[in-house]
C-alpha cells in the first residue's frame, strides 16, 4: 500500500511512525513546506518531501493532515496531477459532501479521525465513507486497523468522534497529570509516581476492553465498604469530576459545530 501523507506536522508524523512500524510493507510519503524537523522519518524508510505532487500518481491513498484553512491550497496543488484516488481526510469539520465538492467525482473522499496514539498502534480511528465509495474505503479501513481500532461510524458523529476521539487525547492525558501531581503531594518523585498513574490508566482501559463490562462493574470491585476509594471517588464527584469533564466535552463539541 502506498500512502501519501500531506501534512507533517503532529498528526501526520504519528501516522508516517505508525505506519513505518506496525505495516512494514507500507510505502509512506510525508510532505510539508518546512521538512527539517521530520527528515529524521527517512532514517525509517519514509519519503520526506516539500512537494505535495511528488510521487502522487503512485500512491494508494492520499491522506490529508493539514488545518483547515489549507485545504484549498493544496488541494489546488494535487488536483492537477490525480485522478481515482481515495482522499482520506482528517481535517477537523470538513464534511465529506465538501470535500467531494473540492475533489471532483472521480476522486473518493473518505473521513477519518484518527488520533496521535497511532504512532503506538494505539488510535481509534473513526472512519465514515459515502455508499458510493464502501468497497473502496476498505482499504484506509485495513490501514487504519494497522494503527489500532478503526470503527465506521455515521457521518453525522464525526464531530463528536473528533472530541471523543482525538481531543480525547488530551483530556486523558490531563487526568493522568492531575493523579501525578496528587502522587507528588502524597509522596512519590514525579517519575515514580507518572509511571505508576500511566499503567494504572492503561490497566484500567486494557480491562474495560478485554471484559467488554460498563466501568462500574470495574470499579465495584475496587470499592470496599468503607474503604478509602469510595471515599475518594465521592470527594472527587462532590468536586464535579465526572461532570466537569462531561461539559468540557459537550464544550470542545460546541467549539468544533461553531
Ligand atoms: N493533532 C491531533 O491530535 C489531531 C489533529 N487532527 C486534525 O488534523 C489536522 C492537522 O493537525 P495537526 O497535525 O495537529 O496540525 P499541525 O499544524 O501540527 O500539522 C499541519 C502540518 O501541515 C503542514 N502544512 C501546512 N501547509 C501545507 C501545505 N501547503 N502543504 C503541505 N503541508 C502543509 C504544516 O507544516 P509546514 O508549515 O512546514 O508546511 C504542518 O506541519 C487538523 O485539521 C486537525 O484538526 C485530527 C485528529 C487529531
Ligand atoms: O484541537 C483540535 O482542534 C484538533 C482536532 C482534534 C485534535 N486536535
Amino acid at each position: 500500500m502506498k500512502v501519501h501523507i500531506i501534512g507533517g506536522g503532529n498528526l501526520g508524523v504519528s501516522i508516517a511512525l505508525g505506519l513505518s512500524k506496525f505495516s512494514p510493507d507500507s510505502k509512506v510519503t510525508i510532505t510539508r513546506r518546512n521538512t527539517a524537523s521530520i527528515l529524521y522519518l527517512e532514517k525509517l524508510g519514509v519519503t520526506v518531501s516539500t512537494i505535495n505532487i511528488h510521487q502522487i500518481q503512485e500512491a494508494d491513498i492520499i491522506v490529508l493532515t493539514i488545518k483547515p484553512y489549507q485545504v484549498d491550497t493544496v488541494l489546488a496543488e494535487i488536483l492537477p496531477a490525480i485522478t481515482n484516488k481515495i482522499i482520506a481526510s482528517a481535517v477537523s469539520g470538513l464534511s465529506i459532501e465538501n470535500l467531494q465538492n473540492k475533489i471532483g467525482t472521480s476522486n473518493s473522499a473518505v473521513r477519518i479521525m484518527p488520533n496521535i496514539a497511532a504512532q503506538f498502534g494505539a488510535s481509534a480511528t473513526c472512519i465514515a465513507f459515502n455508499e458510493k465509495d464502501k468497497e473502496k474505503a476498505q482499504d484506509v479501513v485495513a490501514l487504519f486497523q494497522s494503527l489500532g481500532t478503526a470503527p465506521i461510524i455515521d457521518e453525522k458523529l464525526m464531530d463528536a468522534a473528533t472530541v471523543l476521539a482525538a481531543s480525547g487525547t488530551a483530556f486523558a492525558l490531563r487526568y493522568i497529570r492531575a493523579s501525578m501531581q496528587a502522587g507528588i503531594e502524597i509522596g512519590f518523585d514525579w517519575q515514580t509516581a507518572l509511571a505508576i498513574s500511566a499503567q494504572t490508566v492503561k490497566g484500567a482501559a486494557e480491562m474495560l476492553l478485554e471484559e467488554k463490562v460498563h466501568p462500574e462493574q470495574l470499579i465495584d470491585r475496587v470499592t470496599t465498604p468503607q474503604g478509602c476509594t469510595i471515599a475518594g471517588l465521592n470527594e472527587m464527584e462532590m468536586h464535579g469530576f465526572s461532570s466537569s469533564l462531561i461539559r468540557g466535552i459537550k464544550t470542545s463539541l460546541k467549539q468544533i459545530k461553531g
